[in-house]
């Protein structure tokens, strides 16, 4: 430690060894110190970037990468491998705070856009009342809820007005500008204890991906044990409908107690109706012993990433274009009861451009990325998933264990 930075930038670009030794003199000092990890929240690339005192030495990652981070003496720049990683060699990377600067500047920082980018399937205004799906949703007599039309209507009406008149909201308003302040997460390694309480599981895609059809058939699995949170709405109970079941049905002035209270991971209004997905209704699963697997919208992720919570995120990726055209033939595009229709070409198109668009914003906060290619192969790779996410150690944000340091 006693070769600063300083020295090391004078050295390297004439005695590119003596940067070598520096480093691994260095490294070997870590080893005494606590590790450190975190995962990268945005891109980085050290050829792009006019300060680093040795491009050779730099190290690029993108969003979502693990890092070790083995030196953070020198206030801008840190020594970190990549994980996983067998290489005795760390890179040069940017300081929390160097970056943060950075973020100002053009080449490595990709402003952030509310999720205008997912284009809507057209809603037949007269046909939005429709509830029942093509979905079962009885199994053994045991009601799958979530599944109703109206809030998932209710999100694409909030996906069409785009962000200017956004309409579906979450507890953490703006709280993906967080992320890129904060361009390293602090994360630890962690394991379910059996006893605890299961990890929500959140599953997101572009629309028309398939998300509710693989929860349906996960619910199918197990109706007990896996499960969808009973989302709240302010519409009147139909005569068939029961408050608990298909939905918790609240008052206005109750629905605004709560989100005034940050009681909904997320909600929305949708033709004078609000509808949302409480945490409450979470809760309630987790502490009955289920699995709770719910789909959001990109802007709850911070709702759901919480101590309290611990979601382990699943993508679901559409395969190619191709692949959708092969295996989508007897497939509907949900618009509404009357309305289903067959996909089209320029659907897959749209949908491969969202699921491009999504992942470049927020695949640092996937846990799993999954390809629902065929329907067979995707439900034994969710299930193993879920699964996974509960019983396996995965890497957490350390907040959500232990107080966080600063760093
Ligand atoms: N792997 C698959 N193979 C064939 N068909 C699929 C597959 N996954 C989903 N589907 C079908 O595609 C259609 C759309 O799926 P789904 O309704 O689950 O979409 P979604 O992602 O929930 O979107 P949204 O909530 O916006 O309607 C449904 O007819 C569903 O049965």
């Amino acid at each position: 430690q006693s070769l600063s930075l300083d020295n090391r930038r004078l050295l390297l670009p004439r005695k590119p060894m003596m940067f070598f030794i520096a480093l691994s003199l260095s490294l070997v000092l870590c080893l005494l110190v606590s590790q450190l990890y975190v995962r990268a929240m945005a891109d980085y690339s050290p050829q792009q970037d006019p300060a680093i005192p040795c491009v050779e030495a730099g190290m690029d990652f993108k969003k979502g990468d693990l890092l070790e981070i083995v030196d953070q003496s020198d206030t801008l720049w840190w020594q970190a491998k990549k994980l996983p990683s067998t290489s005795a060699c760390a890179g040069l990377i940017p300081s929390t705070n160097l970056l943060r600067r950075k973020q100002k500047e053009f080449w490595w920082s990709q402003p952030y856009q509310p999720h205008t980018c997912i284009k809507p399937y057209l809603i037949n205004e007269k046909c939005v009342e429709a509830e029942d799906g093509e979905f079962s949703t009885n199994i053994e007599g045991i009601y799958l809820t979530g599944f109703r039309r109206s809030l998932r209507l209710c999100r694409r009406q909030c996906l069409s007005t785009g962000s200017s008149q956004q309409s579906f909201y979450t507890r953490c308003p703006g709280s993906s500008y967080s992320a890129l302040n904060n361009p390293y997460e602090e994360v630890v390694r962690y394991q379910r204890n059996p006893q605890d309480k299961h990890r929500l599981v959140a599953l997101m895609g572009p629309s028309g991906v398939g998300v509710n059809e693989l929860r349906r058939r996960l619910f199918e699995i197990n109706p007990v044990t896996f499960q969808g949170a009973v989302p709240h709405t302010t519409r009147a109970a139909r005569s068939y409908e029961e408050s608990g079941k298909e939905y918790h049905f609240i008052n206005r002035e109750l629905f605004e107690n709560m989100v005034y209270n940050n009681r909904f991971l997320e909600y929305g209004e949708y033709k004078g109706h609000f509808y949302g997905t409480s945490l409450d209704a979470v809760k309630d699963v987790l502490n009955s012993g289920g699995i709770c697997v719910i789909d959001i919208e990109p802007h709850a992720i911070q709702s759901v990433r919480t101590h309290e919570l611990k979601a382990y995120i699943i993508y679901v990726k559409p395969p190619t274009a191709e692949r959708m055209k092969e295996t989508r033939k007897d497939a509907q595009i949900t618009t509404n009861y009357y309305d289903n229709r067959p996909f089209k070409e320029e659907d897959f198109q749209e949908m491969e451009e969202a699921a491009r668009k999504m992942e470049s914003h927020y695949c640092q906060f996937f846990d799993y990325v999954m390809v629902n290619d065929g329907l067979q192969d995707s439900c034994v790779q969710l299930l193993r998933a879920v699964r996974r996410a509960q019983d396996e150690p995965q890497w957490v944000p350390a907040n959500w264990i232990r107080p966080t340091e600063a760093f």
